[in-house]
């Protein structure tokens, strides 16, 4: 089985990507998932987490916004949550696993937020980086209901650098271009590794021509004005090609 960990900061694009994966046929597991379910009302995680932060869970469940204004830019106050949440994601991202290769999955993905600062990218066998200029990103999270620039300031702040994580990808996915662009470059990434493997795919990026320009502005291996079909044929061709920066 292939093991793909995709990652990005927030807002970049994992949980519309991870969809495309799955509309690909590949599983994939959601850590931020596994929390928001371990964290509704009767889930594992609320009793420990109201012993370790009184007031922040109710009948109604966890007060997610009380419970991240405690945490984000208090570094020991998100290392003690941490401590409560991720052995239980942990436990889930296992059964997910071995139902993955009991069901002779060929790829399966874990979706994590904190894939390399938590460590968990040494248990995959390519990592995926999603990502967009820091503008995109920006006016996609402002967008959302009970976001503040000071809350992202502050999210931004605790994760690994945009920078740090396309450097350290086997995969990067420019996510600031259309949807239509990002699915067809999925569609090729998982029909590459279905094809060929995973070494010839990362070698197939390392080898690749395609110009390293700013996120911004380059191309990322797949032509945007041609159709997902044609794309994939061509991909199947000469190989698809992805950058990496
Ligand atoms: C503090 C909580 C309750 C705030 O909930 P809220 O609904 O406001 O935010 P949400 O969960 O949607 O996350 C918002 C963004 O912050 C990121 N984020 C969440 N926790 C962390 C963290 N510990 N470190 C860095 N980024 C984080 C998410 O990936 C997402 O991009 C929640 O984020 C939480 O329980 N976090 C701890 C668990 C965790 O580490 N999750 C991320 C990896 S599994
Ligand atoms: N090419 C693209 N690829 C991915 N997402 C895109 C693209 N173009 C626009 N978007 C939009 O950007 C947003 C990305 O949000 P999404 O929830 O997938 O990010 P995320 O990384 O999972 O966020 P979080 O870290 O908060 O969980 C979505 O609203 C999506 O529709």
């Amino acid at each position: 089985m292939i093991m793909l960990g995709l990652t990005g900061s927030i807002g970049m694009g994992k949980s519309t990507v991870a969809a495309m994966l799955r509309r690909a046929g590949v599983p994939v597991f959601d850590a931020d998932a596994e929390v928001h379910r371990l964290q509704r009302p009767g889930g594992e995680a609320l009793t420990p987490i109201e012993a370790a932060f009184p007031g922040t869970t109710g009948p109604g469940g966890l007060d997610r916004a009380k419970l991240g204004a405690a945490v984000f830019g208090n570094a020991e106050a998100r290392r003690r949550l941490e401590a409560i949440v991720h052995p239980m994601v942990r436990q889930a991202q296992q059964a997910f696993l071995a139902a993955a290769r009991e069901n002779r999955t060929a790829i399966a993905a874990l979706d994590i937020p904190l894939l390399f600062e938590g460590g968990s990218h040494a248990l995959v066998d390519a990592t995926i980086v999603v990502s967009a200029p820091a503008h995109v990103q920006r006016r996609r999270v402002l967008a959302r209901a009970g976001m503040t620039p000071e809350k992202f300031e502050s999210i931004l702040a605790t994760q690994m650098r945009d920078r740090e994580k396309r450097r350290r990808a086997d995969f990067v996915i420019d996510t600031g271009r259309s949807l239509r662009v990002t699915r067809a470059e999925i569609r090729h990434l998982v029909s590459c590794l279905r094809r060929h493997g995973v070494r010839y795919c990362k070698s197939c990026v390392r080898s690749s021509s395609t110009p390293r320009r700013p996120v911004s502005t380059r191309r990322t291996g797949i032509a945007s004005a041609r159709s997902a079909a044609s794309s994939l044929s061509a991909a199947s061709r000469r190989g698809a090609r992805f950058t990496r920066t």
